[in-house]
């Protein structure tokens, strides 16, 4: 959480002031401008060149386009990839040329779609990356990488005149990957450009997607690269060794994967600030809470002294307790969550704050967004779970928790809200129960911003939003009416709420 300025002497909050005064720099763009170095016209410039299947590339239309009309188009089957080849069958010169460096003899046409030779200025090429989970496409790049002057897919399968049945195949008749190689490769290649810590990511999403047959030797090849941020801030081996295992312990753990399952060094338990505990409870356990958060208890109002009390009530029984703050913009719906979230950690308890979107999730101490915290699939159908599993550190997690939070649940579809019951109900081994039996609060506003449903007639909106859920009926409804942003300014509560309910 934030605050940017203390409120004023009458106790107001300027929140117009908070939020030009928050914009957000990113460490990156902070540290280019210190050093004055020129933000546009880059030279050379570096074009993206995209990575993609047969006939699975990108194609841009028209919303009111007719598709049949889009398919058929001549425009819709090229892309940079293709007109590569294209461009190989039509310049034998150009043959000795890879995919990456093409734009530095060509320049890519965007209306007209394909590859003209370039008379002035250099540019420089990039694959987007393909990790080697996404097998055929992460193979297609092997490819490309080391074999210039092919005119087809077909031409790139087929290898001393034989057309192998994958790209897979044919890198690895061409000697460009064998056995574990790849898995090195895309290592090597990521430890140009990625940090210490996004290399241990790769390096655990390999051990869990990619089955590498020599875990200890590519621990030994890239531990030195993963463990660069430590090395600068530990000196003894030994010590940086174990944070780096720990590191990637933490990241198997939210894969649902257990480190000892791998042959890689083992943990010393002295190193172990966590005792084996997971990164998820740890991170929320160490939640710190305001202390003047605490005190806001004493300041709520009625309504929200009352949604307070009755939250607070059924976290002490154990029993679960869904809740619903229904309140509009200003009613104070965020205060009473800080009040509920202080009270509920400052006793050393796990409270886990979520909103749909990210800016409200950061203005509440220690929130995430809900997609994030509980691993809600991006598409989400009837009857669907969370992508968690039962041993992960998130299910630990929300199986510690006496309270659950979610702000906004009014703009997500009740898919997601489904999602989690269906695995709160899992984990928690009570299908009877909504949510498992645990107290979750959600919160928002119907008079706001609605789910997306693309396309969506107004009857599709309303079936997405979580009034129609099945769960709807069990929530206990909490309302709040007074206005505290605008408490002094009777006519502009009204004229909000008048707006909200389209009156
Ligand atoms: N009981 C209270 N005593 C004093 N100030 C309060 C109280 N409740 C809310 N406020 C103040 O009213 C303002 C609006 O409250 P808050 O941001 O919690 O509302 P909200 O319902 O979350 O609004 P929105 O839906 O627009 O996000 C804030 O400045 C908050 O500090």
């Amino acid at each position: 959480s934030f605050s940017i300025d203390q409120p004023d002497s009458d106790g107001n909050i300027d929140e117009i002031k908070r939020y030009v005064d928050a914009r957000w720099v990113t460490p990156p763009e902070a540290m280019w401008r210190i050093f004055g170095f020129p933000l546009c016209a880059n030279d050379p410039s570096v074009l993206q060149l995209p990575l993609h299947l047969p006939n699975m590339h990108r194609v841009a239309f028209n919303e009111q386009a007719d598709l049949t009309d889009v398919v058929a188009s001549e425009k819709a089957s090229k892309s940079m990839l293709t007109e590569y080849f294209k461009a190989n069958q039509n310049h034998p010169w150009a043959r000795n040329i890879l995919y990456k460096d093409f734009p530095g003899r060509f320049t890519w046409q965007k209306g007209k779609k394909y590859w003209k030779e370039r008379v002035e200025r250099y540019q420089i090429g990039r694959i987007v990356s393909a990790n080697p989970a996404e097998g055929e496409r992460y193979y297609l790049r092997v490819l490309l990488n080391h074999v210039a002057g092919k005119t087809s897919y077909e031409d790139l399968l087929t290898v001393d005149g034989r057309l192998c049945g994958s790209f897979r195949e044919a890198a690895e008749r061409l000697g460009l990957i064998e056995a574990d190689n790849t898995l090195d490769d895309c290592l090597t290649e990521a430890e140009q450009w990625a940090m210490p810590c996004s290399l241990r990511r790769l390096f655990a999403t390999i051990l869990v997607h990619c089955e590498p047959g020599d875990v200890r030797g590519l621990w030994d090849r890239h531990f030195e690269p993963m463990s660069d941020d430590y090395r600068r801030s530990h000196t003894c081996p030994i010590e940086v060794e174990q944070m780096v295992l720990l590191d990637i312990r933490g990241m198997l753990q939210s894969m649902g994967k257990d480190i000892a399952d791998f042959s890689l060094p083992c943990i010393d338990d002295a190193f172990d600030p966590t005792e084996g505990e997971a990164r998820e409870v740890i991170e929320e356990s160490n939640v710190d809470f305001d202390i003047n958060d605490t005190k806001l208890a004493s300041s709520l109002n009625l309504e929200q002294r009352v949604a307070y009390d009755e939250i607070l009530a059924s976290v002490e029984h154990a029993d679960g307790g869904v809740f619903f703050v229904d309140g509009p913009g200003g009613t104070g719906k965020t205060f009473l969550y800080r009040a509920l979230l202080a009270k509920v950690r400052s006793k050393g308890n796990i409270a886990i704050a979520t909103a749909t979107s990210g800016v409200a999730a950061s203005i509440m101490p220690g929130g995430r967004t809900a997609h994030s915290r509980f691993k809600i699939p991006l598409t989400c159908d009837d009857g669907a779970s969370c992508t968690f599993t039962k041993q992960s550190g998130t299910a630990k997690l929300l199986r510690m928790a006496s309270l659950i939070l979610w702000d906004e649940a009014t703009m997500t579809k009740r898919q997601a809200v489904e999602a989690l019951d269906n695995s709160m109900r899992d984990i928690m081994g009570r299908r009877d129960r909504p949510f498992g039996g645990k107290t979750v609060v959600f919160g928002g506003d119907f008079r706001q911003v609605l789910p997306v449903v693309r396309r969506g007639s107004r009857g599709q909106i309303i079936d997405a939003t979580l009034r129609s859920s099945h769960l709807w009926k069990g929530m206990r409804q909490l309302r709040l009416v007074t206005n505290m942003r605008a408490h002094n300014d009777t006519w502009f509560a009204d004229y909000l709420l008048r707006v909200g309910n389209g009156t």
